[in-house]
């Protein structure tokens, strides 16, 4: 029989010499896993699948999870992205093992990094072990042919399954995993179920004199035509409050992913997507990104024009926050803290300017990290409700497991001592919302069900939830640099730390404009460097990011 030791070996130098990285070629797990052109991607995803193995040996065989997917990007890129076994992306602790792993220029240096890796982390090679990993991908045309890679490479760890979920959305397979390892029920009619389930309950916990007023039921959502449109169509005759119209739904011939149409092309140009025109002015309108992990809604504003009047991640959570909050006071109303109020709300630099006022004026505590939903996610689970949301439309908000259980006992309370008093709904409402919602991560689905949810029970107009405040006037851009890990950066990627006198030349560009605020980052998913600028009026916006992008020229060339 053969050893055990020599077995594992065996399997890993085999897997690394089907899959070798060309020359030239470098991976690096960026914020969000590895993502570059399709085809060449087979190198980084079976070494990822070797990794999301160990990582389910190392957390005693919970599942962990793999999506192939590059969200946003043009349908010819893709990417690979590792689930941990909270439902959440993967501890960043592994991310240079994950990147050196990418890179292991040949077979040998591959079996050498994971040989080593094991012994650092304590896992046992070979056997008495199990690990499981599950697996799901986009609509992409490489997606097939990557997820039988992702496949070899876990297969390549002894003892591993891995488990093909399907065609996904990003966040389906995030909440699969959550619940799997929670021993809840975590098929994708599970999930379904429980977002129709918990929407309808909210509907029904909507006051008497708001709802159901014409005017407000219809919503058109651009899917980016991508596998968020084609969840949301299965789904739709479950639905049966909303008219839902959907475009870009993913469905053959309609487009192509992502182009001109989708969460990021609708936040980052501000017009309408693709499929779109003057016949639908007025109405209320959501867009998913290509994996259905970000959402944002907008209006057009006249027949003469593509602009749009954006309702951008900031705004979801402001309106997400103002919801629960009123929930959380009506509960707590008499016996304070009934339910523990650690309220937190986290946004990135990119928040505009005037949704932080507003969150601050309503007296929360808002705190800002890094770019990328992993560095907030982390942030949120430190409250008792964390909501956080980057800009763009990526967020969730999260409740800890002691608030859920005392909301469950209330509610259990309230249901005999005092059913249907306005306590009572209010805890209904919000233990509804933390079924709807997807605690594993920022999920459009979801999210949109919640928002309509909401603007149902306010009885508000997409007008009434953007006058909330208004936001500043932004300008993003990118610049092309000979190296743009130059810059380095600290206060949440608010102030530039290196190169020197970087910063000072920045503020005062600042310093010209009414209102001004600018920052500079390297992205952590393309080689630019972005700027980002925001003043008083749209031309100075334009014109301090413009002078922002020329003084980084200069400086990094
Ligand atoms: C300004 C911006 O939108 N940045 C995006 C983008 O990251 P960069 O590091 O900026 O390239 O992609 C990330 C992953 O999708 C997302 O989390 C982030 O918000
Ligand atoms: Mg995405």
């Amino acid at each position: 029989m053969a050893d055990p030791e020599d077995e594992q070996r065996a399997a890993l130098l085999v897997v690394a010499s089907l899959f070798p990285v060309p020359d030239g070629a470098h991976f690096s797990y960026g914020t969000a896993g590895f993502r570059a052109e399709g085809s060449t991607m087979a190198p980084a995803v079976c070494r990822a699948g070797i990794v999301a193995a160990l990582r389910s040996v190392k957390l005693g065989g919970a599942a962990v999870g793999m999506v192939i997917t590059a969200s946003h990007n043009p349908v010819y890129d893709n990417g690979v992205k590792i689930v941990d076994a909270d439902g959440g992306m993967m501890s960043r602790a592994w991310e240079p093992f994950s990147d050196a792993l990418a890179n292991a220029p040949t077979p040998d240096a591959l079996l050498q990094l994971v040989l080593q890796f094991a012994k650092d982390e304590g896992i046992t090679l070979g056997e008495g072990h199990s690990a499981q990993v599950l697996l799901a991908r986009d609509t992409r045309p490489t997606g097939e042919y990557l997820l039988d890679v992702a496949t070899k490479g876990i297969n390549a760890i002894v003892g591993s399954v891995a488990l093909d979920m399907g065609i996904l959305t990003t966040p389906q397979l995030h909440w699969m995993v959550r619940n799997k390892n929670r021993g809840l029920k975590s098929s994708q009619l599970d999930y379904f179920t429980q977002i129709t389930e918990s929407f309808r309950h909210l509907l029904e916990l909507t006051p008497d004199d708001k709802g159901s007023d014409k005017l407000i039921e219809k919503l058109i959502v651009d899917g980016a035509n991508g596998i968020g449109g084609l969840k949301l169509e299965e789904i739709k005759p479950k639905l049966a409050s909303l008219d839902i119209v959907v475009r870009n739904s993913g469905k053959e011939g309609e487009g192509i992913l992502n182009e001109r149409c989708g969460a990021d092309f609708v936040q980052k140009e501000k017009v309408h997507p693709a499929g779109f025109g003057p016949n639908d002015v007025g109405v209320r309108c959501a867009s998913f990104d290509g994996d259905a992990d970000r959402l944002v809604y907008f209006r057009i504003a006249s027949p003469s024009s593509t602009m749009i009047d954006l309702v951008d991640g900031d705004k979801i959570l402001s309106l997400f926050v103002l919801f629960i909050r009123e929930q959380l006071d009506i509960v707590n109303e008499k016996d304070n803290k009934v339910l523990p109020t650690r309220f937190g709300v986290v946004q990135t630099a990119y928040a505009n300017g005037a949704s932080t006022e507003f969150l601050k004026n309503l007296g929360l505590e808002v705190v800002f990290t890094s770019t990328g939903v992993k560095y907030l996610h982390e942030k949120a689970l430190e409250y008792d409700i964390g909501i956080y949301f980057e800009a763009n439309g990526h967020g969730t908000v999260l409740f800890s497991d002691e608030f859920v259980s005392r909301l469950e006992s209330l509610t259990s309370k309230f249901s005999s001592k005092a059913a249907g008093s306005t306590r009572h709904e209010a805890a209904l409402r919000l233990l509804a919302t933390t079924q709807l919602i997807n605690q594993a991560v920022g999920d459009a689905l979801s999210g949109m069900l919640l928002v309509e949810a909401i603007l149902q029970h306010k009885g508000w107009s997409l007008q009434n939830w953007s006058d909330l405040y208004t936001d500043l006037p932004s300008k993003q851009l990118k610049v092309k640099v000979k190296d743009r890990t130059c810059i380095v950066t600290t206060d949440a990627e608010r102030k530039v730390f290196q190169p020197s006198g970087l910063q000072e030349l920045i503020d005062r560009e600042v310093g010209n404009y009414s209102q001004g605020r600018c920052f500079v980052r390297p992205s952590g998913t393309e080689d630019v460097v972005r700027v980002y600028a925001e003043a008083s009026t749209a031309e100075a916006a334009n014109s301090l990011a413009k002078s922002v992008a020329q003084v980084v020229e200069r400086i990094l060339g």
